[in-house]
């Protein structure tokens, strides 16, 4: 599809409309080789996780270079915007980028963001020019605000970090999805099998970010491949423009007239 269904993020121009986490794998190795089978062009990196200048931190460093994507570092784990804000400077000087994934969470059974806080550190950090992609939840006016405190990308969740649920509020997707149509909409966050990123993608979603759905599953590399396929068929799927369902049955081989529905 690439160049015949361009597809940027801040400006920078992607083939892939797959985002992938970097957590919890069972080995560097296999991180690499799943992101490798995925194709996808970005992955997270959480801040705590990597820096400090630790030796685990240098040699996770080393080897998401060697595979060659763009890293997006994310504020994980932060609890409040003022330990989001400064999470996201030291993140800047770390991994030189001005690209953060916001995360603000606000509770702990679900892990879902304290909008609240959400919006004050977008607000803040998109004043200081960094490139926000907040992780947010299905909230239409809770998007408004973060478009309105600078942000040019969205992330609404899906379900729970985590869970691998899927879709828990479609009507809430699609409302964002209408609402918004010229804004880059990222799913991010509680997608477990890839028919979950077809149903997203064909809704129209620009792209989804997932992590644990391929760290945890039983091959990692297959399933990262498995995702990547499955984005590119949604994305397909929706710029082919799907039927519309009915409720009653319609014979799709019609016993007479002309095989080829308006076809002369
Ligand atoms: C890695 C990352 O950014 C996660 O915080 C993200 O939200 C992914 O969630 P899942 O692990 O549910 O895919």
């Amino acid at each position: 599809m690439g160049a015949a269904d361009p597809f940027t993020l801040y400006h920078a121009p992607l083939r892939s409309r797959l985002l992938l986490g970097t957590a919890r794998y069972p080995s560097p190795a296999i991180l690499a080789e799943a992101v490798r089978a995925s194709a996808c062009e970005i992955v997270t990196v959480s801040l705590r996780r990597e820096a400090g200048g630790s030796r685990a931190g240098e040699s996770f460093w080393g080897l998401i270079r060697e595979i060659g994507v763009r890293v997006l570092p994310n504020t994980a784990g932060c609890r409040t915007a003022r330990e989001a804000i400064a999470t996201a400077q030291m993140a800047r000087d770390v991994f030189e980028a001005d690209w953060i994934k916001l995360e603000v969470i606000g509770e702990e059974d679900t892990l879902q963001p304290d909008v609240f806080g959400l919006i004050e550190a977008a607000r803040a950090l998109s004043a200081e020019g960094f490139k926000v992609f907040p992780y947010t939840t299905d909230d239409l006016v809770v998007a408004e605000k973060l478009l309105d405190a600078g942000c040019e990308v969205l992330m609404p969740w899906a379900a729970p970090i985590g869970s691998g649920r899927g879709v828990n509020n479609a009507f809430a997707l699609r409302a964002l999805r209408a609402h918004f149509p010229g804004v880059p909409l990222i799913v991010d966050a509680g997608l477990g099998a890839p028919s979950h990123a077809v149903a997203v993608m064909e809704m129209g979603y620009d792209a989804v970010l997932l992590n644990t759905a391929v760290s945890r599953a039983g091959d990692p590399v297959a399933m990262a491949r498995a995702f990547g396929l499955a984005v590119e068929a949604g994305r397909l799927a929706h710029l082919a423009k799907p039927m519309t369902p009915r409720d009653m049955a319609e014979p799709s081989t019609p016993a007479l007239g002309r095989p080829f529905g308006d076809v002369a």
